[in-house]
């Protein structure tokens, strides 16, 4: 079962001994027409939003590969009982720092307005539409893609650095899960094929090496059914202590 407050226990955030940090939204956008999952957060804050629930501007190809990989993913039944399934859908909100327990209220150390910005755009289907799944048998992580009107680059299609921003969301998480915090030090990318606007793609990350604080990653993007390779890329990401982002060291 998807939660919606995910703790983010990197070993290198230094703060009190129990002390996580929690992703939430509090996006005033009307909800998903599948229900929302409820979590501790509400207790406290507005529902939050999770944007990778499907929408009503999502197309027959973005449905087809989240029910692809939402049918083979673990959760928990109405029974009660848990359904094994090699894959799992992370869930995705338009805010990352609030709140950590432990009496330090992130956002006044950030900015109280910031949002992620593949979530900030509440005309569903404008922009970013995205899911991501994980496989930790596998270790492998999809993202599935449709690309909204107004991320026009040439046109007809999509924006350079809007499949940039994509690729980068798929292997940064990836990297995440690798490694804990780490942040972009190297995107490489080919781009081999234009993305018409509105189409859906699939992006597939592998984590290919690790070395000491260095994390490589590479990832595919294709047309929903594989046949069509839009770019391939490498990164290189770098673990990093969250205080370091907090404290601008
Ligand atoms: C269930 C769980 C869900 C998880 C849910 C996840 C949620 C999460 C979603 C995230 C999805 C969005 C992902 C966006 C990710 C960004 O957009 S990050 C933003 C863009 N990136 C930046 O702003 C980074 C700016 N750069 C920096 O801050 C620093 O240069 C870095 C990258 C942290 C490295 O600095 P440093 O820690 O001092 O590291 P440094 O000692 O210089 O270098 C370490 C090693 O890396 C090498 N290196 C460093 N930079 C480079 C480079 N550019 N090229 C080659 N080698 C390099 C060094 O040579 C060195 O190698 P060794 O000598 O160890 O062999």
């Amino acid at each position: 079962m998807t939660r919606s407050i995910l703790p983010l226990t990197g070993r290198s955030l230094r703060a009190p001994k129990s002390s996580c940090v929690f992703i939430y939204d509090d996006s005033k956008a009307p909800p998903p027409p599948f229900s929302a999952p409820q979590g501790l957060a509400s207790g406290f804050f507005s529902k939050p939003r999770d944007f990778s629930l499907p929408n009503s501007s999502w197309g027959p190809e973005m449905m087809r590969l989240y029910e692809q990989y939402n049918s083979q993913c673990g959760e928990e039944t109405e029974g009660g009982e848990n359904r094994e399934g090699p894959w799992k859908r992370l869930p995705s909100y338009n805010r990352f720092l609030k709140y950590a327990t432990g009496g330090v209220y992130l956002s006044r150390m950030i900015h109280k307005k910031a949002r992620l910005f593949t979530r900030n755009n509440r005309d569903q289907g404008a922009t970013f539409e995205y899911v991501l799944f994980f496989n930790s048998e596998e270790d492998k992580c999809v993202g599935v893609f449709q690309a909204g009107h107004l991320l026009e680059g040439p046109p007809g299609h999509v924006h350079g650095g809007a499949i940039a921003t994509m690729i980068d969301t798929v292997i940064g998480t990836h990297a995440t899960i690798a490694c804990g915090p780490v942040l972009t030090a190297n995107l490489n990318i080919n781009y081999r094929r234009p993305i018409p606007l509105g189409n859906t793609v699939l992006l597939e990350s592998s984590v290919d090496k690790k070395e000491g604080k260095k994390v490589f990653v590479t990832c595919k993007m294709t047309s929903s059914d594989g046949s069509k390779l839009h770019t391939d890329s490498t990164a290189l990401f770098v673990s990093i202590k969250v205080s370091q982002l907090l404290l601008g060291s």
